[in-house]
Parts: structure tokens; C-alpha cells; sequence
């Protein structure tokens, strides 16, 4: 079992990862106000994992009430959102009482929002049990619902008082979700750790074979990147938007297709691919280096392509991006394989290239 801490002052918690993580009511009952927590989960996760975080804390004492939601990224919304609000009311949750969200990140976004809004804020801690949601979703803060025109457009910054990151729960994660799991791991190596960047090339299969040492070094190296840009910029005023690599063009695709059509990984790796193409548009990096991140994503089963939606949907669909300033996009884009910058520099034609040429045609 590994360690780390997002340092934010009065609002730092740590961020445990290893196997068996979920089993340590320990923890738990040290974040909680009272002996009460309510999990919520989804109806794929709950079979699966429900039973190792919730026999070790019935054991020591603390009460606990199970919300499973249906699952996917369509649920991620108000609908469903309310679900959550209904089981805290009828069970007449207070204001100290802690929500558990238990799955992936979509369980996490929305109950994470739900502690933000509930009684104008609770605590909640995540026990995250994909490898996107441990390397990236349950740690920042970030939470929200989507919107049928925008990912993540109705949400709060809040963060969990702890993360449980068991890496256990892995074992049973479909090799897909594995895969877009891996598009957030190599995001951190291309916008500020060259080395890890390296690491992840001469590791690949042994990450892909799910071999528990070197996922626990992606995972612990990976949440030790988010957790440095957190802590350096909580609300995105400047570099934790870099994080955000792949992701104005990785949402277009995400709504434009429909949410949980393409998962969210594969969005952003396209994203992250087109983000590339433009930087080399503009002189910044060379094709050595575009090919290079493409390799890297055909060997994790990343899709390289993105979807017919035409140039002129993806930009309709851009122009919603919360990074949007005085109604001007701004991009994060790649100085190098392993450092990235937030620009507003690029040239529309050259934005409609980039995307061309990383799409299928009409
Ligand atoms: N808040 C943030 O900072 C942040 C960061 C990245 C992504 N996100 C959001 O996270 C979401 C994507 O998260 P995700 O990739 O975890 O998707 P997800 O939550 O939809 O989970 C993927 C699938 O795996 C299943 N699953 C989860 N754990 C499992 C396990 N251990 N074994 C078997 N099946 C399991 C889920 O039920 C689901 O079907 C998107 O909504 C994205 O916008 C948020
Ligand atoms: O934590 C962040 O900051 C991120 O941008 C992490 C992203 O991987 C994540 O997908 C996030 O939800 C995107 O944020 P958004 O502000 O573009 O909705
Ligand atoms: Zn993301």
C-alpha cells in the first residue's frame, strides 16, 4: 500500500493505492463525522466490489446505506443525480453525513457532485475501481454531470476528505476500459513527465498484462503528477488546465456521438492525437513526435481516428469548452512529448486541418 497527499491546506487528503484498499475501514472511520456513510455505486460495480468495503466497515460499526445507480455515461445527469438526492432524503441524511462513490469515474463525477450540492455541501470520500478513475477522476476535486450539449457543463469543484485506489478491483475491469484507462496514464507523461512518458514505452506490456507491479507505479506515478498540478492551481486559473490535454476535441467527440459511445479514453486519445497534429502544424513539435504518440496508442489498443462528424460539428461542438475565453478557444497544446502549454494562438485553418486529419472522412 502506497501513500501520497494532495497538500490544499485544511482541505488535503491522502490518496492510497495497493491491493486490498477498499478493506480499510480503518481509514474510512478516521475521515468519517459520524458511524454512518452512504455508498453509492452502480449495478456492474456493486456485484463485484460492494461486499469489500462494506463487510470491513458493518464489522466496525458504521452503518451504511447502498444507492446503485444504473450504469453508464448516459446516467451521468440530473435524472439520476435526483436518485441520489432522493435516498439522502428519505433516509434523513445530515449534514455530517459522508457519501462513498464506489466505481468508475462517472460514479465518481456524480457523487462527488451530490456531496458538493447536498445540504450546500458533505463530505464524500472515493473508492475508485477503474484505472482512469485511479489515475485521474477520483483525485482534484473535479465533479459534475453532463449536459446534452457539453461534458461535465453543471458541476463544483469539491474535494473527497480520502481516495481509496484498491488495485484489486482491476482484475475484473473489460480490457476496453483498461485501454481508455491508459489514454489519462500517458496524458501525464506528454504534458509534464517525459520520463514517465519513457517509463510507459518500455513498460506497455507489462501494463497491459495488468502485472500488479508496474500498474502500481503507473497508478502511485500518475496520481503524483495530478495530485503536484492540483495542488499548485485547485480551481484551473492556470496550469491544471493542462490537464485538459485532448480534451476540447476529446468532448466534441464524447457528445457528438452520443455519451458512452465512445468511452472517454478513447475520446481524449484522439483528442490528444489531434492536439499533436496542430502543434506540429505550428512548428512546435516535428512528425517524429506525432508518430511517436501514435505508436505508443496503437500498442495500448487506443484509436487513433476520430469520427465522421465533419470539421464544422467538432468546432460547433468545441465552442462549448470551458476553457473558451471572451468566445475564443483556447487549446492545450504540445511544446514537446512531455510539455505542454495552453494557447490561443493557433490559426483557425490550421485548428480545421488538425482535426481533419485525424478523423474519418464523411
Ligand atoms: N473528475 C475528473 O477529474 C475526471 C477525470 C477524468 C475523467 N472523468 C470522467 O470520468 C468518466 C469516465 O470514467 P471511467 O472511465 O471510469 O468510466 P465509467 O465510470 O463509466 O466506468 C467504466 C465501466 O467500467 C465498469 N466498472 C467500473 N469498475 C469496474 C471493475 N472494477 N470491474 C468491472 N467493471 C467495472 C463501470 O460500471 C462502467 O461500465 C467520464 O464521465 C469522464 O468525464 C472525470
Ligand atoms: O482534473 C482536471 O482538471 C482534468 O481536466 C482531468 C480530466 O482528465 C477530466 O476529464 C476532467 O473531468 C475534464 O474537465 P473539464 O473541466 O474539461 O470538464
Ligand atoms: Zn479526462
Amino acid at each position: 500500500m502506497q501513500t501520497l497527499n494532495l497538500d490544499l491546506a485544511e482541505r488535503s487528503y491522502p490518496i492510497v493505492v495497493g491491493a486490498g484498499a477498499l478493506a480499510r475501514a480503518d481509514l474510512i472511520a478516521g475521515a468519517l463525522a459520524q458511524p454512518r456513510a452512504v455508498i453509492v455505486s452502480n449495478e456492474t460495480v456493486a456485484p463485484l466490489h460492494l461486499a469489500k468495503l462494506k463487510a470491513p466497515l458493518t464489522a466496525a460499526g458504521i452503518d451504511t446505506l447502498d444507492v446503485i445507480l444504473p450504469d453508464g455515461e448516459e446516467y451521468k445527469d440530473w435524472p439520476t443525480l435526483n436518485r441520489i438526492f432522493d435516498a439522502l432524503l428519505a433516509n434523513r441524511c445530515e449534514r455530517s453525513t459522508t457519501l462513498i462513490a464506489l466505481g468508475g469515474g462517472v460514479i465518481g463525477d456524480i457523487t462527488g457532485f451530490a456531496a458538493a450540492c447536498y445540504q450546500r455541501g458533505v463530505p464524500f470520500i472515493q473508492a475508485p475501481t477503474t484505472l482512469l478513475a485511479q489515475v485521474d477522476s477520483s483525485v482534484g476535486g473535479k465533479t459534475a454531470i453532463n449536459h446534452p450539449l457539453g461534458k461535465n457543463m453543471i458541476g463544483a469543484f469539491h474535494q473527497p476528505q480520502l481516495v481509496l485506489a484498491d488495485t484489486d478491483t482491476l482484475a475484473t475491469l473489460p480490457l476496453r476500459e483498461f485501454r481508455s484507462g491508459l489514454a489519462e496514464v500517458i496524458k501525464y507523461g506528454l504534458i509534464r513527465d517525459p520520463a514517465f512518458l519513457a517509463w510507459l514505452e518500455a513498460n506497455t506490456d507489462a501494463l497491459l498484462a495488468r502485472e500488479p507491479q508496474a500498474l502500481a507505479e503507473a497508478i502511485v506515478r500518475s496520481c503524483r503528477n495530478k495530485a503536484e498540478v492540483v495542488a499548485a492551481d485547485e480551481r484551473e486559473s492556470g496550469e491544471r488546465a493542462l490537464l485538459n490535454l485532448g480534451h476540447t476535441f476529446g468532448h466534441a467527440i464524447e457528445t457528438g456521438c452520443g455519451y458512452g459511445v465512445w468511452l472517454h479514453g478513447e475520446a481524449i486519445a484522439v483528442g490528444m492525437l489531434m492536439a499533436a497534429e496542430l502543434s506540429r502544424r505550428l512548428g512546435w513539435i516535428d512528425s517524429a513526435a506525432v508518430e511517436r504518440i501514435e505508436a505508443l496508442f496503437v500498442r495500448c489498443g487506443l484509436p487513433v481516428q476520430g469520427p465522421a462528424l465533419g470539421v464544422e460539428r467538432y468546432l460547433e461542438l468545441m465552442a462549448h469548452d470551458k476553457k473558451v475565453q471572451d468566445g475564443k478557444l483556447r487549446l492545450v497544446l504540445l511544446r514537446s512529448a512531455g510539455e505542454a502549454v495552453l494557447s490561443s494562438a493557433a490559426p483557425a485553418a490550421d485548428i480545421a486541418a488538425a482535426i481533419a486529419a485525424r478523423c474519418r472522412a464523411e
